[in-house]
C-alpha cells in the first residue's frame, strides 16, 4: 500500500531534509508531496516575512488532499485545516513542542500529532555557553572598542572582567534536553552546577529557586514557557543573585522581568547578562534593552544548526515509520490518545 505524505518544509528544516530522512527511514511505498512554506508562520519568532497561519491555510488544504501523513516544522494545523482534510490521520511537527497544532481539535478529528522534543538542545547549549562567555569577557564591548580604534588598557582591571567559571557555581534553572546538556559541558570548565526543576528526580545539586540565586555567580533559565514559569525571575530573584554576578536567558522572554534586569545592570548589581530571547520579538525600537549597559543580545537563534534540521527531519521521520509499522509513536502529543 503506498502512503500519501505531504512534506511541508521551510528555510530551516527543507523539503529536502525531510524527504531525505522520510526515504532512509521508513519501509514501504511513500507517494511524497511537496509544499514549502514562507517562514516563518506564526507563533514562531520573526525571521523576514511573518504570515500569519491564515494566510497558509488555503495552500494547505489544497496540498493535504488525500494526505494521510503531513511532516513539517511551521504548517498550521487549524480546526480548519482539519475539518477539510479528511485523509489525514498522522501531523508530525519538527519542533520541541507541537505549537503549530490545535491539539484538542486533532484529537477530535482521530489526528495524531507529533513533535521533535530535543532536537536543537545541542545548538541551544553551545549557544549559551557562548553567551555567557561573551558577557563574562565582555567580548562585544572589548570588539567594538577596536572596531573604533581603541584599544584599552582597563580590561586588566579586575572590575572589568567577569568570574572564571572554574571553581565558579553555575545555577541551571529547567533541567530538561538543553539544561542538562549545559550541565554536560560546564563539568569540563570544572564548574560547580546546582540545579532547580521542581519535576526531576535524583538530580545532584538539586536545590530550592533561592538557594540556587544565592549561590550562584552565573544563573542559566532552561525552563518552558508556562503560568507557572512566566515571571519567576524578577527584582526579588535577581536581588539574590551575589553582586557580579551573570544571568543568561536563552528560553523564553516570558519566565524573566526584563526591566528588572535592566536596573540590576545599569545599578552595576550584576556584572552582565546575556539574551537570544525577548518579551517582544523583535525587539521594538526605543526598547530599554537597546542601551543598557553589560548586556549581550542575539536574535532569537540559539536552537538553529544545520544539525538541528538534520535531526528535528530524522525525529519526526522515525515517527512516521512507527506509524507504518503500526508500532507506538514515541512523540505522541495528543492528550489520551491511542498512539499506534
Ligand atoms: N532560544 C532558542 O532558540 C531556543 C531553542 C530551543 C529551546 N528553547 C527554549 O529553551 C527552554 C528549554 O528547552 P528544552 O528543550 O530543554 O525543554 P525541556 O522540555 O526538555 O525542558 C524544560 C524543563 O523545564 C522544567 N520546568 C518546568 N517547570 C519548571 C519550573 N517551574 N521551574 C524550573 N523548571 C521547570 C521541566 O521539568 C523540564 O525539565 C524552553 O523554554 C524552550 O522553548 C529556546
Ligand atoms: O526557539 C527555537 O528554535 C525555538 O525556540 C524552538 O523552541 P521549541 O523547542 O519550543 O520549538
Amino acid at each position: 500500500m503506498t502512503i500519501r505524505v505531504l512534506a511541508a518544509g521551510d528555510h530551516f528544516v527543507t523539503n529536502s531534509l525531510l524527504i531525505d530522512a522520510l526515504k532512509r527511514e521508513v519501509p514501504g511505498e511513500l507517494d511524497i508531496r511537496e509544499l514549502t512554506l514562507p517562514w516563518p508562520v506564526v507563533p514562531f519568532g520573526p525571521v523576514g516575512e511573518v504570515k500569519e497561519a491564515s494566510d497558509v491555510e488555503d495552500e494547505l488544504i489544497e496540498a493535504l488532499r488525500d494526505v494521510e501523513v503531513c511532516v513539517t516544522q511551521m504548517a498550521p494545523l487549524t480546526r480548519r485545516v482539519l475539518d477539510a482534510s479528511p485523509a489525514l490521520r498522522l501531523f508530525c511537527v519538527s519542533r520541541g513542542g507541537p505549537v503549530n497544532a490545535n491539539l484538542e481539535a486533532a484529537t477530535e478529528a482521530g489526528v495524531a500529532v507529533t513533535f521533535a522534543p530535543g532536537r536543537n538542545a545541542v545548538a541551544t547549549a553551545e549557544h549559551t555557553l557562548a553567551l555567557l562567555l561573551a558577557a563574562t569577557r565582555r567580548v562585544p564591548q572589548t570588539h567594538a572598542d577596536l572596531a573604533g580604534g581603541v584599544w584599552r588598557g582597563d580590561y586588566y582591571r579586575y572590575d572589568m572582567v567577569g568570574p572564571e567559571l572554574d571553581g565558579s557555581t553555575v545555577g541551571l534553572v529547567g533541567y530538561g534536553a538543553i539544561g542538562r546538556r549545559v550541565s554536560r559541558m560546564l563539568e569540563g570548565f570544572g564548574a560547580e552546577v546546582l540545579v532547580y526543576d521542581p519535576y526531576v528526580d535524583d538530580v545532584p545539586g538539586k536545590v530550592e529557586l533561592a538557594e540556587l540565586l544565592s549561590r550562584s555567580r552565573f544563573v542559566s533559565l532552561h525552563a518552558r514557557a508556562t503560568p507557572e514559569t512566566t515571571g519567576m525571575i524578577g527584582a526579588a530573584q535577581i536581588a539574590l543573585m551575589p553582586a557580579g554576578s551573570v544571568l543568561v536567558n536563552c528560553a523564553r522572554g516570558a519566565l524573566l522581568d526584563y526591566d528588572a534586569l535592566c536596573d540590576a545592570l545599569e545599578s552595576g548589581h550584576l556584572f552582565g547578562a546575556a539574551l537570544d530571547v525577548f518579551p517582544e520579538e523583535p525587539i521594538p525600537a526605543g526598547s530599554r534593552l537597546l542601551t543598557t549597559p553589560n548586556l549581550v543580545m542575539t536574535p532569537h537563534l540559539a536552537g538553529a544548526s544545520k544539525e538541528t534540521a538534520i535531526k528535528a527531519a530524522r525525529i519526526v521521520a522515525a515517527d512516521v515509520a512507527r506509524y507504518v509499522r503500526g508500532e507506538a509513536l514515541a512523540h505522541c502529543a495528543n492528550p489520551s490518545f491511542a498512539t499506534s
